[in-house]
């Protein structure tokens, strides 16, 4: 996909909120979206998206695309699962597919005990996670996120970043503004800024090492680290059980939720946050929540 030229204002005679914007969407790629309040990122995600259309200039290419918009429409009369499985048959899934998959995301994000809860009745952070599972059930080849882990709890951030690696791993794109700049920090493939209407390198973000988080922890004399640690881990493993992990800050929790959740659990000895030691016994604040 590939945006030339691309220009959008919301009247005509109006200011020009994007203008000019050229930007490669390349497949497998994570790519960040960066600006201030009011700057024109969420008209980027739309137009991205494809539920608006620019102004002016071309977009070519559309690929499958499924959107998570900044606010969802809790309104709608439909349970959590009801609306999920519509979106999924939107989407072309035949219903028990849909159904199931729905149903999975709700487990995944810990939702599952809300699937016949109606939208409206549902809290922010659970209309969050099925605003997630939507977009997510559809295996798009384009996920769009907006501010999507606003309102998630820790281990839904955490799910959320997995996800969101899984899917760039199978080839598909995404593209995401989050206001936390640390927010997959070590896994994005480009940065960019909307800054007085145009869209720029954010070398500032790309360039930058990203944030390391180290843990320490301890498992079972001669049994080796559980699979599925996140991506960017570096280890280092003793014959004693003792272990030292590296990993990007964006993905401490997925890998202190990794650590916990192992058969036979790993025991978290120590959190080193970047300019913050918490060691132990007692464990993280993350680790606290995630054993809760
Ligand atoms: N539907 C619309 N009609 C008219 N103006 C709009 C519309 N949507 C956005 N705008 C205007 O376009 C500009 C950019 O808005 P946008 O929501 O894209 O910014 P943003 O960078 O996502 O902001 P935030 O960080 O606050 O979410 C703002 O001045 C906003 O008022």
């Amino acid at each position: 996909m590939r945006l030339t030229k691309v220009g959008r204002r919301y009247a005509p005679g109006g200011p020009w909120v994007l203008r000019g914007v050229d930007l490669d969407v390349p497949a497998g790629a994570l790519l960040r979206i960066s600006g201030a309040n009011g700057s024109g990122k969420s008209t980027l995600l739309r137009l991205l998206a494809g539920i608006d259309a620019p102004s002016e200039g071309r977009i070519h290419g559309r690929p499958r695309t499924a959107y998570v918009p900044e606010r969802f429409p809790s309104a709608l009369p439909f349970t959590a699962i009801g609306y999920l499985t519509h979106l999924g048959r939107v989407h072309g899934l035949r219903g028990p597919v849909a159904d199931a998959r729905a149903r999975a995301w709700l487990e995944r994000f810990g939702a599952d005990g809300h699937a016949g809860t109606q939208l409206r009745e549902l809290s922010k952070g659970t209309s969050q996670k099925v605003a997630v599972a939507q977009a997510l059930l559809a295996e798009p080849e384009l996920l769009i996120l907006d501010e999507a882990w606003t309102g998630l709890d820790t281990a839904a951030r955490a799910e959320l970043d997995l996800a969101v690696g899984e899917l760039t791993s199978t080839g598909a794109t995404a593209v995401y503004v989050d206001h936390d700049p640390r927010r997959l920090a070590g896994a994005v493939d480009a940065a960019y800024r909307v800054d007085g209407a145009a869209l720029v390198p954010d070398t500032a973000t790309s360039s930058e090492p990203a944030p390391q988080v180290t843990v320490l922890a301890r498992g079972r004399a001669g049994v080796s680290l559980p699979g599925g640690l996140p991506e960017g881990t570096h280890a280092e493993l003793d014959a004693a059980g003792s272990a030292r992990l590296t990993v990007p800050a964006a993905h401490s929790d997925t890998l202190l939720r990794t650590l916990l959740h192992a058969d036979p659990p790993w025991h978290i000895r120590a959190v080193r946050e970047p300019g913050r030691a918490v060691e132990g016994p007692q464990p993280s604040s993350a680790a606290q929540e995630l054993t809760s």
